[in-house]
């Protein structure tokens, strides 16, 4: 179990986290959720021991983790953490930087390891290239593979997908996710892209200028986000007024209806989905999104229900 306490954490005078009281159990993947700059990345760093903080105390299986100012070498052997940077060996092969940290001495295991490893991240191919003339998506692709070499007991993950395109990203996440469980590993994923934490974590972190805004499961927080922010990164909110009351609405939740008695609106656009199309449309002078299954011209007027 990891246990983190942050009071408050500044890299000058001003805070960049607070108050973020938490635990992780052993095995559970929670990715931390929020826009660029809010602290996700300062907080994966304090956890694996980059950063001292004052205020504060990160205790995994009843030790506390003193920090850089405390260990020689920054960073706990059984905490892996995979920086937005890779920071790989351009002039040696993809095999040997997966390699890197797996013991010589064994080399029969060692290379079905390596094997394995190249295997889950799809670079069997690439075994023997020099990771310089490799592209930013199969670097970061080498740079998890040697991130869960070792096996770490906890795996820190900073934006792990970001440069890899969405042809691969499915497949490989589904991957090492199911790897990550397999092992047992536990797994803290920072990002701002709400379909992976939607569907690769046992609980989503919203993280907003440095503190945790809403922790729930992905169903509860896609369900029931708490305000109109948290809404906004699953896609276009609709916050109607509706019997007196403001309702957050995501445009899967509207549907056509017939009911003259629904809410009418005035179509300005559909824009293909692919399943589906999203519908922007005009209710009492304010833009409003829902999905349907065909595309509607402008102009044409129609009833929506909440479902
Ligand atoms: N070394 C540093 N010195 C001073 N300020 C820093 C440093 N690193 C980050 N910050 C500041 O701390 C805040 C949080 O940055 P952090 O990198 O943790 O955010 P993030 O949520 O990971 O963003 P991103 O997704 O863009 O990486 C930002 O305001 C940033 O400017």
């Amino acid at each position: 179990m990891l246990n983190v306490n942050i009071e408050s954490f500044g890299y000058t005078k001003e805070t960049v986290l607070k108050n973020l009281n938490f635990s992780v159990e052993k095995g559970k993947h929670i990715s931390i959720l929020g826009e660029s700059g809010c602290g996700k990345s300062t907080l994966l760093k304090i956890i694996y021991g980059l950063l001292h903080v004052e205020h504060g105390t990160i205790v995994w299986e009843d030790n506390e983790l003193l920090g850089p100012n405390f260990n020689l070498v920054p960073g706990e052997p059984f905490i892996k953490y995979l920086a937005q940077d890779f920071d790989l060996m351009p002039y040696i092969s993809v095999a040997d930087n997966i390699g890197k940290h797996l013991s010589r001495r064994f080399m029969q295991h060692r290379k079905e390891r390596i094997a394995e490893l190249l295997e889950v991240v799809d670079m069997t191919a690439f075994a023997d290239i020099h990771v310089k003339l490799l592209s930013g998506g199969q670097k970061q692709r080498v740079a998890l593979a040697r991130a869960i070499a070792k096996e770490p007991e906890l795996l820190l993950l900073d934006e792990p997908f970001s440069h890899i395109d969405n042809f691969r990203r499915n497949a490989l996440r589904r991957n090492l996710y199911a790897y990550l469980k397999k092992e047992g590993i536990t797994c803290i994923t920072a990002t701002h892209d709400s379909e992976e934490a939607l569907s690769f974590s046992d609980e989503i972190k919203m993280m907003r200028k440095g503190t945790f805004i809403q922790t729930e499961t992905p169903e509860a927080l896609f369900q029931n986000p708490k305000d109109a922010y948290v809404a906004s990164f699953f896609g276009d909110v609709n916050s109607l007024e509706i019997d007196g009351k403001t309702r957050l609405l995501m445009p899967h939740q509207l549907v056509v209806s017939k009911d003259e008695s629904a809410i009418q609106v005035e179509v300005l656009k559909s824009y293909f989905k692919g399943s589906h199309y999203l519908i922007e449309a005009l209710f009492k002078n304010k833009k409003i999104y829902f999905n349907a299954y065909k595309s509607f011209q402008k102009g044409q007027r129609m009833y929506l229900i909440n479902t």
